[in-house]
């Protein structure tokens, strides 16, 4: 398997190139140069498999021999080791026609870690094996960075460096990002939002000599790596419904910010998951919600809501969808993002609105809506959702009929947001694990969101 950018012009790239590529170096972002086809047959003989042994059957459609398959278990193994389910990623039963998938068992309590251990474990093991050095560069709203600094702290031959916006994440975000000691960790404190964040590394990213001479390496859903892991779990969730009789159709309700989480179901669906809808929920950053149900992908202005980490306005992985809806005609998406850039905008035609909503269903959830969603589920289900996962209930709620099942992505446990929570005025509990965050020492310097002063402190710190 090898792997090119949407804009056409990087091909040819090795799995652990494209890795260490992370943003094409055309300024487009890596895919892999076909998908591969998973049967009925070979669902069937997945059925039985643990989380691990099914990543590592998928992981190994997308690596091909680069990685043998005896490393490839135990990457595999040692990643998913460290979740507190057994099954890494259970699916509850809400009602008949809900069901929730909690990726959340990870260290860092968000579905991050899903594809950050195992992204922090391979960073070592190319790190070893091929001696690149590794100096990881990430933006975050908050969940990203924290599970990224849990995958890599401490490991020799790895630097990370995190931009957060400064006082827009949560106050546990925050505590898990910048409590931690290890030297080889920096956070940045941008003060502004997360697509300042992201904009900031993305131009580091584009400046090739730069990101040459410091080594600078990706963690987040720009990297390929990352929509690869997460595609796991949507086969997964099949796989256990599958199990338990279920033979009608399913649907996958996705809290979506970045277009990461959601792009690794459309690859899934792709490669042959039986997906009936794809439901696509934002808060009130509702880019995406417009673009499916308007067909026009336009930045509007930046709102602070209850499910910070869906704060965003420019969704990273808009464009690999982009690649897909236009026929892998990479040509029209590099012409497409460069009206983007022009223009502020860009406006689908009427055939390429007919395949978004064929394949694509969007609510945007208001805040109040939010917090009415979690009181409900909390009194009549005794289910306590984050605010982000409400956001997915609440549009599986609204866009779903009664002879569905949708499985809803639960992204990240409730105690990261005690915000939302204590507004619905219930007190919660929070893990030993988060509790203990609350007395130790921060670390992290603020920064203006500018190129030039990020830069600085990057110099400094690789
Ligand atoms: C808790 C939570 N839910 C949902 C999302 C949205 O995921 P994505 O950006 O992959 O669309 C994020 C981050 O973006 C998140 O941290
Ligand atoms: N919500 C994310 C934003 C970054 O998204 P990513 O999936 O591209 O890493 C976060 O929590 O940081």
């Amino acid at each position: 398997m090898h792997y090119k950018s949407t804009r056409g012009q990087v091909a040819g790239v090795g799995f652990i190139d494209a890795i260490l590529m992370g943003l094409a170096d055309d300024g487009g972002l890596l895919v892999p140069e076909h998908i591969p086809q998973v049967s009925a047959e070979t669902l069937k003989n997945w059925q039985s498999l643990s989380y691990a042994e099914l990543a590592t059957e998928v992981f190994s459609l997308f690596v091909n021999d680069e990685i043998p398959r005896s490393d490839l278990e135990k990457l595999v193994q040692d990643s998913y080791g460290t979740f507190r389910h057994p099954d890494v990623t259970p699916v509850r039963k809400v009602r008949d026609d809900l069901h929730i998938m909690e990726l959340f068992h990870g260290p860092t309590f968000a579905f991050k870690d899903v594809a950050l251990q195992f992204l922090g474990n391979l960073y070592s093991y190319v790190s070893r094996k091929t001696g690149s050095v590794i100096h990881i560069l990430g933006a975050t709203s908050g969940d990203t960075g924290a599970s990224a600094i849990e995958g890599v702290r401490g490991k020799e031959g790895i630097r990370i460096c995190i931009l957060h916006p400064h006082q827009k994440v949560s106050k546990v975000q925050e505590l898990q990002m910048t409590t931690v000691d290890n030297e080889n960790v920096l956070n940045l404190a941008v003060n502004g939002t997360f697509d300042d964040c992201q904009r900031i590394i993305k131009e580091l990213f584009a400046d090739v000599d730069f990101k040459h001479q410091y080594h600078l390496r990706a963690i987040n859903s720009i990297n390929i790596a990352r929509i690869l892991a997460q595609t796991v779990y949507y086969f997964y969730a099949y796989l256990q419904l599958a199990q338990q009789g279920m033979t009608g159709k399913l649907n996958f309700s996705v809290p979506t910010g970045n277009f990461g989480d959601i792009f690794a179901g459309y690859l899934a669906q792709r490669m042959g998951l039986p997906i009936h809808k794809l439901i696509l929920a934002t808060n009130e950053n509702n880019i995406l919600e417009r673009f499916v149900n308007e067909g026009v992908y336009q930045p509007g202005e930046f709102r602070g809501t209850y499910s910070p980490s869906m704060d965003i306005q420019v969704a990273s992985n808009f464009e690999r969808y982009l690649f897909y809806l236009y026929g892998e005609n990479t040509a029209e998406v590099a012409t497409l993002m460069e009206l983007l850039k022009a223009e502020g905008k860009i406006v689908i035609p009427e055939d390429k609105r007919t395949a978004v909503n064929a394949e694509f269903a969007a609510h945007a959830v208001e805040n109040d809506e939010c917090l009415a969603v979690i009181s409900k589920y909390y009194d009549e289900y005794d289910y306590l959702l984050d605010p982000h996962t409400a956001c997915g209930v609440a549009a599986s709620d609204g866009l779903t009929s009664a002879d569905e099942v949708t499985v809803t992505l639960s992204t990240a446990h409730p105690a990261k947001f005690n915000e939302a929570i204590a507004l619905c005025e219930i007190k919660q509990t929070y893990p030993e694990q988060i509790e203990a965050l609350f007395s130790k020492p921060q670390h992290q310097t603020i920064v203006d969101g500018t190129n030039e002063a990020v830069r600085d402190k990057l110099v400094q710190f690789f």
